[in-house]
């Protein structure tokens, strides 16, 4: 209509958990914030019936009115004052919802940090006053009533009640909690001119007025943190307070940033003079981020062959041309190795994302990196989303690592995403690993990414001599239950010529357990399928499914017999073995229990590294990324154990675990040796990483992997039911079975419905379905409305998982 102002109209994202869709929803933007408004933005809006607020993420605003004839609510307000996702996230979020089935809501709220997530309060309102007064007199005057999860079960039933009568009403509120950091600075008005006269005012005896305007003259012109300046000069906090109402200074307050590493040491280095292999990659890379091309590069680099230096090199490449670098490692905290290197070359230009900091830290430096403060950042998984711009190169260290790949919505893989950034930034990404996955390298092969070799280590040092131990044989005459008798005499032999041994034991399925030798009772997890895990030093049993912890059994709870003894073989039992075979070597061990508290893995490794320890024991975090040139012999107690698991990685899994590991030794300027000790000597896996030829166990396992259609030769897609009953789970799942053979062709596999390996966990049933194809056309759009479908199928009660490209099948 002519003459009438045109209205803005929003497409919107909402938060309604178990009624995603992934199409925004059309809101009316208010005239108020018309000039505010921008996509990417975080607003709260009005959803459903009465007065229910959700958060919501604003992803276009146009004139379009939209044809739908019901009413378009309005935007209450929004959460921020410039877009917290650009273009780029927003388009990446519309990929990553596509290509994992994963709500578009979620791929949003993955790529913020925690804090910026909706946090809701519940509350209840009274509507009608005419209610019992024990009731009555539990809301404020304003008739409101915090609604939590603790609230007493009588009152909730009693609200339950009225609610139904529609005499209460629950009402949302979405907190931000995504708190800036503020700190009080004080700025001085003394100066030489006026402070004769303030001075002169004063009483005599007014000493300390005295000496806070001489302190306050001092400042001159700089500011100083208030808390600094009281402690220094031993003012109250009241004596500053008067100085303000006297006119003497002004308290100022500044944003700050939590500083995550403002007590780490971290020596500075310059840049080494590359070797001949090195050089080569590192003139190939910087070309490509120069002519901003977005190849694939795969750095194959055997263990010590000084991959880290190249990634250094690189980076200082980008930085030059005034680009920013992406680095992403496996867990940080397991890597604080990687992580003083690359802040010792680049200082405060290095940013850091993971897990181990406090959500207020990882926000103050989500900020430091979108205000352009930083210009590299490191970090594990999720910091894949940081908000760089101008991105010259990105890194993905031990690309292999599973870690990498998200288990929970969305189901997303690092190293994909990085992918797809490096095309929407035209740079070069680059994967390092000594033992590449089998899918990267299968794409090597195919020049789908270009190889690059390190083949040999640095100092022209050989690889570690490796020594399999045949344990069925060995334990006739071990000298203690995990230990041959040759790997004791090789450890004796390193510690007296002062040398240090890395031990590791593999704990994948394999924790202590209790078990009655009379009746032969496992103590089992009441809510899940798998027996409990004892824990010495909460001298408790715990499940590592769902956290249910209970005493350590002193009488068997089946047959009454007092002859329940634990099983299996942790780090504590072996660190006790350690003891008793070696009372002089001093052993620090490395585990769960021991790394629990915040920097307790970086301080321990930093012990290691100043010799206060012999023996580092531990389970598979020390495999990784360790350089310390002293360790000579590594060991490695029971090789097997991932081994027996049904899953097409197990194989895949212990030849990388164990090259790893094995190259940790004799890494400097004396020759490394590893012993492993295993049960199946004769196996592929075992034999090849004895002679640590990546490539022949590369071209036996692809070959294995052709004949039975697995990953890298298919695809694969893994969907999971869950219910709280097993009927159902597994109704559902022959149902979608039916489904899909309608959708897929001949030349696709499905395999199953087959209960998981553990079927419940924390009282609810799995059952899977795995799809092994090529080319399907149709899959993906049926999936996708699978998925939709899920949230309202009956029963009610059902979860559903697609993950593509799975870690495993179990
Ligand atoms: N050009 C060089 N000259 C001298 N020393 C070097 C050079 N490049 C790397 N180094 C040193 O060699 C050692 C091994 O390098 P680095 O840790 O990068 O190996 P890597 O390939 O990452 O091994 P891994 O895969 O086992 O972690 C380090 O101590 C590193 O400082
Ligand atoms: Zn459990
Ligand atoms: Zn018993």
């Amino acid at each position: 209509m002519r003459g009438e102002r045109m209205s803005l109209y929003a497409q919107v994202i909402v938060d309604v958990p178990t009624m995603q869709t992934n199409k925004p929803y059309t809101y009316l933007v208010p005239s108020e914030l018309e000039e505010q408004i921008q996509a990417g933005m975080r607003c709260v809006v009005p959803f459903g019936k009465g007065s229910r607020k959700i958060q919501g993420f604003v992803l276009d605003v146009s004139n379009q009115k939209p044809d739908e004839d019901f009413e378009i609510k309005k935007i209450i307000s929004l959460m921020d004052f410039v877009p917290v996702l650009n273009e780029e996230a927003l388009q990446l979020a519309d990929w990553m919802a596509n290509y994992t089935f994963s709500f578009k809501i979620s791929c949003l709220q993955t790529m913020l940090p925690n804090v910026m997530r909706a946090g809701y309060e519940k509350s209840i309102r009274l509507l009608d006053e005419n209610v019992e007064p024990e009731i009555k007199k539990l809301f404020d005057q304003n008739n409101l009533l915090a609604f939590d999860d603790k609230m007493d079960a009588k009152i909730r039933r009693k609200i339950y009640g009225l609610r139904k009568k529609d005499k209460v009403e629950i009402v949302y509120h979405v907190n931000d909690r995504a708190r800036v950091k503020e700190t009080e600075f004080i700025k001085s008005k003394i100066t030489a001119e006026n402070i004769s006269a303030f001075l002169n005012a004063q009483r005599k005896t007014a000493t300390k007025k005295k000496r806070m305007l001489e302190k306050l003259l001092d400042l001159g012109n700089d500011s100083v943190e208030r808390i600094k300046f009281q402690k220094q000069n031993s003012f109250t906090s009241n004596d500053v307070k008067q100085a303000e109402n006297s006119g003497w200074l002004s308290l100022v307050s500044k944003e700050t940033y939590r500083n995550p590493s403002e007590n780490a040491t971290t020596e500075s280095s310059s840049p080494r003079k590359l070797t001949a292999e090195q050089n080569v990659c590192v003139t190939r890379i910087n070309q490509a981020i120069e002519q901003e091309e977005s190849d694939v590069f795969l750095l194959q680099g055997v263990t010590g062959s000084g991959k880290t230096e190249v990634y250094l090199q690189t980076i200082a490449h980008a930085l030059k041309l005034s680009k920013k670098a992406l680095m992403l490692v496996p867990e940080i905290s397991l890597t604080p190795q990687m992580v003083r290197r690359v802040k010792g070359r680049f200082g405060p230009k290095v940013a850091m994302l993971h897990s181990a900091l406090s959500d207020g830290e990882r926000f103050d430096e989500w900020r430091r990196i979108e205000r352009g403060e930083a210009q590299v950042v490191v970090g594990a998984r999720s910091a894949v989303f940081a908000p760089l711009d101008r991105i010259g190169i990105i890194i993905m260290d031990e690309e292999h690592e599973t870690s990498y790949k998200q288990d929970e919505m969305p189901r997303y893989n690092a190293r994909e995403v990085a992918i797809w950034r490096g095309k929407h930034h035209h740079c070069p990404v680059v994967l390092g690993s000594a033992t590449p996955s089998l899918e990267s390298r299968a794409r090597g092969q195919k020049s789908v990414y270009q190889r690059l070799l390190l083949t040999k280590r640095i100092n022209g040092r050989p690889m570690p001599h490796v020594e399999l131990v045949d344990m069925r044989e060995a334990l006739k005459s071990a000298p203690s239950p995990d230990f041959s008798a040759e790997l004791l005499t090789k450890i004796k032999e390193h510690l007296k010529r002062d040398e240090q041994v890395v031990l590791m034991l593999n704990r994948r399925g394999y924790s202590s357990f209790v078990m009655c030798r009379e009746c032969g009772f496992v103590l089992k997890c009441p809510n899940c399928d798998i027996s409990l895990t004892l824990h010495m030093d909460t001298h408790s049993m715990k499940c590592h499914y769902c956290g249910h912890e209970e005493s350590i059994p002193r009488i068997c709870p089946s047959c009454r017999s007092n002859k329940i003894r634990y099983y299996g073989t942790g780090t504590q039992k072996v660190e006790e073995q350690l003891h008793e075979l070696l009372p002089n070597a001093r052993v620090l061990r490395m585990d769960v229990d021991t790394t629990r508290r915040k920097g307790a893995h970086e301080r321990l490794l930093e012990r290691f590294g100043r010799h206060e320890a012999d023996i580092l024991l531990g389970t598979q975090m020390i495999a990784k990324g360790l350089d310390f040139p002293d360790v000579t012999l590594v060991g490695v107690l029971n090789a097997d154990t991932a081994l027996g698991l049904p899953d097409f990685r197990s194989s895949e899994k212990t030849f990388q675990l164990l090259t790893q590991v094995s190259g940790r030794a004799g890494r400097a300027d004396k020759n490394g040796e590893v012993v492993i000790q295993t049960f199946n000597k004769e196996h592929y896996a075992i034999q090849f990483a004895c002679t640590q030829e990546y490539e022949r166990f590369y071209a036996y396992e692809m070959q294995l992997r052709h004949r039975l259609g697995y990953p890298p030769y298919y695809f694969t897609i893994k969907i999971t039911a869950s219910y709280d009953n097993e009927a159902d789970a597994c109704r559902k799942m022959y149902e979608i079975r039916r489904e899909l053979s309608q959708v897929l062709s001949k030349s696709a596999k499905i395999l199953g419905p087959t209960p998981k390996a553990i079927m419940r966990v924390n009282n609810r049933y799995y059952y899977q379905i795995v799809i092994e194809y090529k080319k399907e056309p149709r899959l993906e759009e049926y999936l996708q409305d699978l998925l939709v479908r899920s949230q309202t199928d009956e029963p009610k009660g059902l979860k559903l998982i697609i993950d593509r490209d799975p870690i495993s099948f179990m």
